[in-house]
């Protein structure tokens, strides 16, 4: 965890850098977050805030020898394929290292989607990456903070910590001055 924390805050304390006081962050400085997109590949894997999708199938399907008559409601869970051992090694683990080097983990191409796919693919996908990544830009840039308490990681029913995980936030110009 505190790899983690130095990785990550030095590709941001480098974007900061470059950049006078206050000033806007810009397309190419989300470019170069690239071990921001790993943290955030692997927070959408383990924890993304939707689990699956629902679809009515307009006609009989056979899926591997198990028919699905028409007219049914069918769940494709997220989750299930995210949380699988078989595509992801330790996939209860907490990684985004899994995600260096363009590897995807093991996975073949359609079995990371957390913002769907085909036509009805999210057209908010990128916009929600950045946002993303602004607000963990300025989270680690401007503060730190200490976790409040002991808390626990569950996965069932979601993805959630048990008492929500509470912190002490502090800024970090009023942390250095002290
Ligand atoms: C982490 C953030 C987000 C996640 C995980 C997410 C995930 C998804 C998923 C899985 C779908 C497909 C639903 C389906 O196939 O039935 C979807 C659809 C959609 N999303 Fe997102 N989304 C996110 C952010 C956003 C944002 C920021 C916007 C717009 C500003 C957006 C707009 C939409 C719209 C309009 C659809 C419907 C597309 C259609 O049915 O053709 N989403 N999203």
């Amino acid at each position: 965890m505190l790899l983690l924390c130095l990785m990550w805050q030095e590709e941001h304390e480098q974007i900061r850098a470059k950049k006078g006081e206050g000033e806007a962050l810009e397309w190419s400085d989300y470019k170069s977050m690239s071990f921001t997109q790993c943290v955030v590949n692997e927070t959408l894997r383990i924890a993304n805030i939707i689990g699956g999708i629902f679809r009515r199938t307009m006609t009989d399907i056979n899926v591997k020898g198990y028919t699905i008559p028409k007219g049914w409601k069918v769940f494709a869970s997220f989750r299930g394929v995210h949380l699988d051992h078989e595509y992801f090694k330790d996939a209860r683990t907490f990684n985004p290292w899994r995600w260096q080097n363009n590897s995807g983990a093991t996975c073949p191409a359609n079995v990371f989607t957390p913002f769907g796919g085909g036509q009805r693919l999210c057209p908010g996908y990128e916009l929600a990456r950045v946002e993303l990544s602004v607000f963990l830009h300025h989270l680690v840039t401007r503060f730190s903070w200490t976790p409040a308490g002991e808390d626990k990681l569950v996965f069932f029913p979601t993805t959630r910590t048990q008492k929500r995980y509470p912190i002490n936030v502090q800024r970090r110009d009023r942390v250095q001055a002290m």
